[in-house]
């Protein structure tokens, strides 16, 4: 058992030599410094000088870990990003949120104005992903009335989700209430930084391409 736990700390700390995240790596040289002075302590003569030494990697490690989390400020989110964060619930950390803020802008959109025109390609460069923040949006498809999106929707998640080079969107979005503010994404800069749970099926549509993204 106690030759156990030696050969696990010692190939705990060969495994740090492939990581890159100083957190990380922090991490798993509390677990195998750790290990080590077990391994030593259990030994009917225990060497000192490696469980005193291993016990010293272990106390600076985790004093550095207790640092490091107090000295990353938290994010800090204007009034407008706050709301539409609170809205988007736990689907997204306040950190990831504030990441993809940085690459938005926002934008309004009068009654009738349109966020999306279904079947006109867009280019990947141009094409958007809009978290709606304030105000009430229709979508059309085939130019009937499909679905009501209200603040904490989004538009173009499916084009997004698709990975299509040149999109066209499934479906027109039109606002229909004055001053629909959305936090406007551009896909081709915030591509790595969104993940589908931040998405969440909010729509048969959506679950459906959620389905066909996940499974290819
Ligand atoms: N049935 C639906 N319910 C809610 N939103 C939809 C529906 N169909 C399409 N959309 C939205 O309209 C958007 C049009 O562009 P996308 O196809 O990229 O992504 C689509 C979704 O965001």
């Amino acid at each position: 058992m106690s030759t156990s736990l030696g050969h696990l700390g010692y190939i705990i700390g060969l495994l740090e030599y492939g990581v890159t995240d100083i957190w990380w790596l922090r991490i798993w040289a509390v677990c195998g410094c750790s290990m080590v002075v077990l391994f030593q302590v259990l030994q009917p003569r225990c060497q000192f000088l490696s469980a005193g030494w291993c016990f010293v990697y272990v106390i600076v490690n985790l004093f550095q870990l207790h640092w490091v989390s107090l000295s990353v400020p938290e994010p800090r989110l204007s009034e407008e990003e706050e709301k539409l964060f609170k809205l988007l619930g736990d689907t997204v950390t306040l950190r990831e949120f504030a990441d993809l803020a940085g690459f938005g802008e926002w934008e309004t959109f009068g009654p009738g104005e349109r966020l999306s025109e279904e079947g006109k390609v867009v280019e990947p460069e141009k094409a958007k992903l809009y978290f709606i923040a304030e105000g009430q949006c229709q979508v059309f498809s085939g130019g009937r009335l499909v679905a009501k999106l209200s603040p904490g929707s989004f538009v173009g998640e499916v084009g997004y989700l698709l990975h299509e080079g040149l999109h066209s969107p499934s479906a027109t979005v039109t606002a229909a209430s004055p001053g629909v503010r959305c936090l406007a994404i551009p896909l081709h800069e915030a591509q790595g930084s969104i993940e589908i749970r931040m998405l969440g099926p909010s729509s048969p549509d959506v679950s459906r391409s959620i389905a066909r993204f996940e499974c290819c």
